[in-house]
């Protein structure tokens, strides 16, 4: 199902709410479609050189759709590093559960900034979706400035971390990514000419989230 409008980010959460806890579908398996979309992409634009790719997750959602990818991109035997930047003591439930299936699978996750970032080919930006709700400081505005220093391409989950997803403003410091894939709708913020300049290229990936009236539609 493509749909083109718009939402914000207390729609996307509730669109979310609504999948996981009305309709049934489990969290895992959202976030199973979102990192197939991203994986996809990853492995058939010519955008993104696959020799060494670096997953940056927070300690939420995003996080762990970053790390869902990091496992998908291991089992085709591509290098991958994650580097957890998200403070620990408030993972999310599906954060905590991605990073444990990805230590089972011999990922190398480092909660320490990698030495070298330019040998890395390829940044996958997982740190903050939709529920970014303050300014980004400190170490992680460090890390996402150090980032966009690289030059490395980035393709950003769902929104470039930073981003404030109703405004398109940065909020502080923002990732600027060269592609975006956005999960189900697009955000409001990404129609901005703001959001457009640090997601570049967007795509939405349908990953089963409706609004409560596409499904009654469907009934
Ligand atoms: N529920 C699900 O299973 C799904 C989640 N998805 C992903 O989950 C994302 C939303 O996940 P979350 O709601 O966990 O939110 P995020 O992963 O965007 O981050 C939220 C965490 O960051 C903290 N935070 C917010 N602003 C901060 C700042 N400036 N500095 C430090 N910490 C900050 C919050 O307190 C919270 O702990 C979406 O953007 C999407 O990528 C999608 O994959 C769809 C499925
Ligand atoms: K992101």
């Amino acid at each position: 199902m493509t749909v083109k409008k718009a939402i914000s980010a207390q729609q996307a959460r509730t669109f979310d709410d609504y999948t996981i806890n009305h309709l049934g579908i489990p969290s895992p398996v959202l976030m199973e479609r979102a990192a197939l979309a991203v994986t996809q992409r990853l492995t058939t634009s010519i955008n993104f050189e696959l020799t060494n790719v670096l997953i940056v997750a927070g300690s939420g959602n995003n996080g762990g759709d970053g790390i869902a990818v990091a496992r998908l991109l291991h089992l085709r035997h591509i290098p991958v590093t994650v580097w957890l930047i998200g403070n620990l003591d408030h993972a999310s439930e599906q954060l905590t559960q991605q990073y444990e299936i990805a230590k089972r699978y011999g990922i190398h996750v480092t909660q320490t900034k990698p030495d070298q970032l330019t040998t890395f080919t390829t940044v996958v930006d997982a740190v903050f979706g939709v529920g970014l709700s303050r300014p980004i400081a400190g170490q992680l505005a460090e890390a996402v400035q150090e980032l966009n220093q690289t030059n490395l391409p980035i393709l950003a989950i769902d929104i470039p971390s930073g981003i404030d997803a109703d405004t398109g403003q940065p909020m502080g410091v923002a990732i600027q990514a060269i592609e975006t894939i956005t999960m189900s709708y697009n955000k409001i913020g990404l129609t901005t000419k703001s959001g457009q300049l640090y997601a570049g290229r967007i795509t939405i990936a349908d990953i089963g989230i409706y609004d409560p009236e596409t499904i009654e539609r469907l009934g």
